[in-house]
């Protein structure tokens, strides 16, 4: 937390304590938080740190990254919530769900 700054920024710590106390708690099931903001207010950067959190606890890979455009994605280095979610780019397609629930 020091190292990327959060201490300095109340609302980002106690942002990261929530998802940091849910891992610690080791519950299991999901964490629904929203975090929101204005441009440039640090929301990726508190989504980097929590990537930090969990690769730190050796869990990085049950974390997936996804925003609604390519280009927020790219800045998190995730997915578009299409992509992770396997929807149809075609119009009339139907969701492959064998295939969504084997991944997820
Ligand atoms: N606690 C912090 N300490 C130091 N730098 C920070 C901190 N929070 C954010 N920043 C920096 O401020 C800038 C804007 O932050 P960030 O990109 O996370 O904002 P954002 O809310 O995701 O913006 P947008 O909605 O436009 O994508 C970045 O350069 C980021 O590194």
């Amino acid at each position: 937390m020091d190292e990327n700054g959060l201490r300095n920024n109340t609302e980002q710590a106690a942002a990261i304590q929530v998802v940091y106390d849910h891992v610690v708690s080791g519950a299991g099931r999901q964490l629904l938080m929203y975090i929101g903001g204005c441009g440039g207010t640090g929301k990726s950067h508190v989504i980097r740190s929590i990537v930090q959190l969990f690769t730190e606890c050796g869990i990085r890979d049950t974390l997936l990254l996804s925003a609604p455009t390519g280009a927020a994605a790219i800045v998190i280095n995730g997915y578009t919530i299409h992509a992770l979610t396997l929807l149809p780019q075609t119009k009339g397609r139907k969701a492959n769900a064998a295939l969504l629930e084997s991944v997820w």
